[in-house]
C-alpha cells in the first residue's frame, strides 16, 4: 500500500480521484486538502463515497503532511502546484500535477498564456508529460508529471497516428471540440448555470484557448516539424465528456488508414479504435479511462476526418492522472479503473 495526498479535492477532478481510487487495490488516501471545507467529513460533502472514506476528513493544506505521503495528486486551479511542488519533490514526495502548471515547456510561454509568471521555472527539466501512449517509459522514471489537459489528450490522441507517419498537411491541421460543463470546474459561474448551458451550445475561445500551444506542442513532437493547428472549444449541453472532431488534408495516398490506427494504438490499454464506419459517442466512455476513436476519409476524398471521445474528468483529468500514479509505482496500469463505462 501506498499513501496518497490529494490538494484540491472538493473540485471535479478531486472526487473523481476518489471514486476511481476507491477501487484500488494498492492505495490508501490519507491526506485531502480544501480551504474552503476544512474539518468537514469527506462522506459529509459526497455521500456517494459512504463506505469508502468514513475516516478521511479535509484539512488546510500542509506540506508536512503531504511531503509524508508517496504520492501527492495536485486537483487545483493553476498555479498553485508551482508554489508546493519544489518543497514536496525536495522530500522524495512524488507529484502528479493535473493542472496546467507544468504542461509546457516553455515558461514564457506559459506565462503568456496563464497570466502571470511561471512559478517553478527551475522545475520543468524534471516534469513529464503524461500522456502513457506517448511517453510511457518516462512516466515510469519521473518524480513530477504534468497531466494533459483534457482537449490535448482528445486531440493529440485522435492525430497522432497521422502525424507521426507524416501522412497529412502540416500547413492546415482543424480541432473542432465539444465539452461537457464540468470541464469548467465546480466553482460557481454564471456559463454553466442550468439556465445558460443548457439547450444551448456556444463556442468560446475561437480566437486563441490556453490549450492551443499545449496541443501544439505534442502535435511538433510527433510530427518533428511545425504544425499549424485552429482549434475551436465549444461548450454543449452535458455533464461529462468531450468530443473532438478532427479534419486533415492527406498530402498522398495513405493506405488503409483503419489499419494505421489499429496498430499505432495495439495493446494500449485506455485507446479504443472502433470498427471502420463507427460513429464514438460520449456517453460510450462516461466514467471509463477510455479514448474511443474512428477514423473516415469522405467520399474517398484528400480528408481524413477523425472522431475522439472521452470523458474529461476521467482519461480527460482523473483517469489519466491515476494511470499515470500506477506506471510511476510499477502496478497494472489500469488499477483502479477495469469497470466499463457508465451506459446511458
Ligand atoms: N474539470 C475538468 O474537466 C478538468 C480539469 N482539469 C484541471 O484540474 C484542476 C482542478 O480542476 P477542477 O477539479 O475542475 O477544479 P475545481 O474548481 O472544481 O476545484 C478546485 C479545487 O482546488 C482547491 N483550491 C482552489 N484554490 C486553491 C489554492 N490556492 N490552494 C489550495 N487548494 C485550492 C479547491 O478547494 P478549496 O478552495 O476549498 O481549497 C477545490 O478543491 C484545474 O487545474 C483544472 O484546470 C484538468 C482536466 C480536466
Ligand atoms: C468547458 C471548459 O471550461 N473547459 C475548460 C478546459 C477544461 C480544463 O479544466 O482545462 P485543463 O484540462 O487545462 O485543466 C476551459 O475551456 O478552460
Amino acid at each position: 500500500m501506498i499513501k496518497i495526498g490529494i490538494v484540491g479535492g472538493t473540485g471535479y477532478t478531486g472526487v473523481e480521484l476518489l471514486r476511481l481510487l476507491a477501487q484500488h487495490p494498492e492505495v490508501e488516501v490519507d491526506v485531502i486538502t480544501s480551504r474552503s471545507e476544512a474539518g468537514i467529513a469527506v462522506c459529509d460533502l459526497y455521500p456517494n463515497l459512504r463506505g469508502h472514506y468514513d475516516r478521511l476528513v479535509f484539512s488546510a493544506p500542509d506540506a508536512g503532511r503531504l511531503a509524508a505521503c508517496d504520492a501527492v495528486f495536485f486537483a487545483t486551479p493553476h498555479g498553485v502546484a508551482h508554489a508546493l511542488a519544489g518543497e514536496l519533490l525536495e522530500q522524495g514526495t512524488r507529484l502528479i500535477d493535473l493542472s496546467a502548471d507544468f504542461r509546457l515547456s516553455d515558461a514564457e510561454e506559459w506565462s503568456h498564456w496563464y497570466g502571470q509568471p511561471h512559478g517553478a521555472p527551475q522545475l520543468l527539466e524534471d516534469a513529464v508529460y503524461g500522456l502513457p501512449e506517448v511517453n510511457r517509459e518516462a512516466i515510469r522514471q519521473a518524480r513530477l508529471v504534468a497531466v494533459p489537459g483534457c482537449y490535448p489528450t482528445a486531440v493529440q490522441l485522435g492525430l497522432l497516428p497521422l502525424l507521426e507517419s507524416r501522412l497529412i498537411d502540416l500547413d492546415r491541421v482543424i480541432a473542432d471540440c465539444k465539452s461537457g460543463v464540468t470541464g469548467a470546474g465546480r466553482g460557481a459561474k454564471v456559463p454553466s448555470l442550468l439556465a445558460e448551458a443548457s439547450e444551448s451550445m456556444k463556442a468560446y475561445g475561437a480566437s486563441g484557448h490556453r490549450h492551443l500551444p499545449e496541443i501544439r506542442q505534442g502535435l511538433v513532437r510527433a510530427a518533428g516539424a511545425p504544425v499549424a493547428l485552429t482549434f475551436v472549444p465549444h461548450l454543449t449541453p452535458m455533464i461529462r465528456g468531450i468530443h473532438a472532431t478532427l479534419y486533415g488534408r492527406l498530402t498522398d495516398e495513405p493506405g488503409d488508414l483503419q489499419a494505421l490506427f489499429e496498430k499505432r494504438f495495439a495493446g494500449e490499454p485506455a485507446v479504443d479504435v472502433m470498427p471502420a464506419g463507427s460513429h464514438p459517442e460520449t456517453r460510450s466512455v462516461k466514467g471509463a479511462n477510455l479514448c474511443r476513436l474512428a477514423v473516415h476519409r469522405p467520399g474517398g476524398g484528400d480528408t481524413v476526418v477523425v472522431l475522439s471521445v472521452i470523458d474529461n474528468l476521467v482519461k480527460g483529468a482523473s483517469g489519466q492522472a491515476i494511470q499515470n500514479l500506477n506506471l510511476m509505482f510499477g502496478f497494472d496500469e489500469m488499477a483502479g479503473m477495469q469497470a466499463p463505462a457508465l451506459l446511458p
